[in-house]
């Protein structure tokens, strides 16, 4: 089987769900693929890791059609094509689904609505035909053992719910729904620890019954656990294919970081009266702000606080309320002891609080900007008012790329043409310098790859060993276990239980976050 002189497709019989044959992309003098080639036999969970800018949405877009390569050749189920001829209607015919980081779902619409967007609506008498819309919906969700109702609007639904219904609308319109191919860039990235397991259960089953799955994930022990085969891309190129039951979490590591990853340093977990001996760099009371309803809060110099908590609890509320990014109704802010006035981010910079916001595209990054003056942003006055312009900013630059492995170009490149996990590498270490007091993180290494989580864990623990203090939201309890001092549970807007580095485990967040939402399920 192969790819005729004039690129028409071939067909055959095949037992390969997927595969890519010697895939190569360049973007002017970077190499983004470079000869990669793997299959994924039908039904099988095939994960597809590597570091930050290794290669991987350029593959997926590639496949998708959306990306033109400048050499290879993709098969889907046993049809064959130079990939240069893939387009999003081939994809789509061939049976390739795609599931990309942001949903894309409509959150005031139905889920019905959601999974035939784009699709022309069953009508009777010149009418959208309602009942058959949403009978069609139903359909879908119960082959797929989704479990909602197609009348219920999506911003109502749990994470992991919301996901599936991306699934399902990547499927839809295919004779059999589990005949083909779906690739799922980082799907697990958003979710709680909960979650996770429901979302992963639900493919599994896709998988039995003959679905293809391409899995991108950064999270490597779910990776082992969930896929059957990993292919390793590291600089382009394909750097390993191996079993997962051939594998360690830490030679995963090693296989995708390039080099032996240390592991987080510990917490520092300080005994309760050196705490109570450190001035309070944050200290909130009374806040109210949207869902966040009477907060009192203290963060001391020194202290990393994880404030964990269900999608909707107000945590990226509470954060966004403390930058000033949005504005309180009632309470206090004071950060080094000066009060700060609602609603002003820059009063907020002023007092020395960075901020690393979850939607990094829309409010933490100057995407059109490069990365040196992303990485200056937060200091331009200072550098200004010193006269010290180029020289010192190289040097500080050169730093920060080096300290957080950041793979790009130069440091005139252009935000936008890194990966997304350089881009957030970049966005934190503009915030980690000396005239930080309280570091504000949502969501801090969401899509950063295994040798940069650690790199960037150190680096937050080592300003904390300076003095700073630091607030991070996660969804992850892995990051709450290994970064944080103390976390505190947001429960519906309101600070509810909280642990120290010593009481905190795996179980304790699970009962303390978790166990409410598990009990609600059945109403999603
Ligand atoms: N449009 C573009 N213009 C220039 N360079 C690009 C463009 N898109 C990607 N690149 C470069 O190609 C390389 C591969 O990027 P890609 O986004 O595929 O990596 P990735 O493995 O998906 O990374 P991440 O885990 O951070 O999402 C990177 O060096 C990136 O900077």
């Amino acid at each position: 089987m192969s790819v005729s002189a004039e690129g028409a497709e071939q067909v055959g019989a095949s037992t390969v769900g997927l595969r890519v044959d010697g895939l190569s992309k360049a973007f002017g003098g970077t190499r983004a693929l470079h000869d990669a080639s793997f299959a994924v036999e039908r039904g099988q969970i095939h994960a597809l890791v590597g570091g930050n800018g290794s290669g991987k949405s350029t593959l997926i877009k590639i496949l998708a059609g959306v990306c033109r390569p400048d050499a290879g050749e993709v098969e889907v189920n046993g049809r064959r094509v130079a990939a240069a001829e893939v387009t999003p209607e081939w994809a789509h015919g061939a049976g390739l689904g795609f599931v990309h980081q942001d949903l894309g779902l409509f959150e005031d619409l139905t889920v019905a609505e959601n999974l035939f967007s784009g699709l022309p609506y069953p009508r009777r008498g010149g009418r959208i035909d309602w009942a058959a819309l949403y009978g069609a919906a139903d359909r879908v969700l119960d082959e797929l053992d989704v479990g909602v109702q197609a009348s219920r609007t999506v911003a109502d639904l749990r994470a992991s719910t919301r996901t599936l219904i991306a699934v399902a609308r990547a499927l839809r319109g295919r004779e059999d729904l589990h005949a083909g191919a779906l690739i799922l860039d980082e799907p697990t990235a958003r979710l709680a620890t909960a979650e996770v397991e429901r979302l992963l259960e639900a493919l599994r089953g896709y998988a039995a019954r003959g679905q293809s799955i391409v899995y991108v994930s950064h999270r490597l022990d779910e990776v082992l656990a969930f896929a059957s085969e990993v292919t390793v891309l590291r600089d382009g190129e394909v750097a390993a294919r191996r079993s997962a039951a051939s594998l360690t979490p830490r030679e995963l590591a090693r296989l995708v970081a390039g080099r032996e990853v240390a592991a987080a340093p510990p917490a520092r977990r300080a005994a309760a009266e050196e705490d109570g001996a450190r001035p309070a760099v944050l200290e909130v009371r009374g806040l109210d702000c949207g869902v966040v309803a009477g907060c009192d809060l203290d963060v001391r110099a020194g202290e990393v606080v994880g404030l964990a908590g269900l999608v909707g609890a107000g945590r990226s509320t509470l954060l966004r309320a403390l930058f000033g990014a949005e504005r309180r109704e009632r309470g206090t802010v004071r950060v080094g002891g000066r009060a700060l006035r609602r609603g002003d981010t820059a009063d907020a910079v002023g007092a020395g609080v960075g901020f690393v916001p979850e939607d990094r595209a829309g409010q933490g990054a100057f995407l059109e900007l490069g990365v040196r003056e992303n990485l200056l942003a937060s200091q331009l006055p200072a550098y200004r008012r010193l006269w010290l312009r180029r020289g010192r900013e190289d040097d500080a630059t050169a730093a920060a790329i080096r300290d957080f492995g950041v793979r790009c170009p130069g440091p005139e490149a252009e935000l936008s043409r890194l990966s997304g996990g350089n881009q957030q590498k970049i966005v934190i270490a503009r915030w980690l310098t000396a005239g930080t007091r309280l570091l504000l993180l949502d969501e801090p290494t969401q899509g950063v790859d295994v040798g940069a989580r650690a790199d960037i864990y150190a680096l937050i623990r080592a300003a904390a060993e300076r003095g700073m203090a630091v607030l991070v939201a996660s969804a992850d309890a892995d990051e709450l276990l290994e970064l944080c001092d103390r976390v505190v549970v947001l429960e519906r807007g309101r600070i509810g239980a909280q642990a120290t580095a010593g009481e905190l485990s795996h179980e304790w967040l699970l009962s303390n976050v978790y166990g409410e939402s598990l009990a609600e399920e059945r109403n999603a």
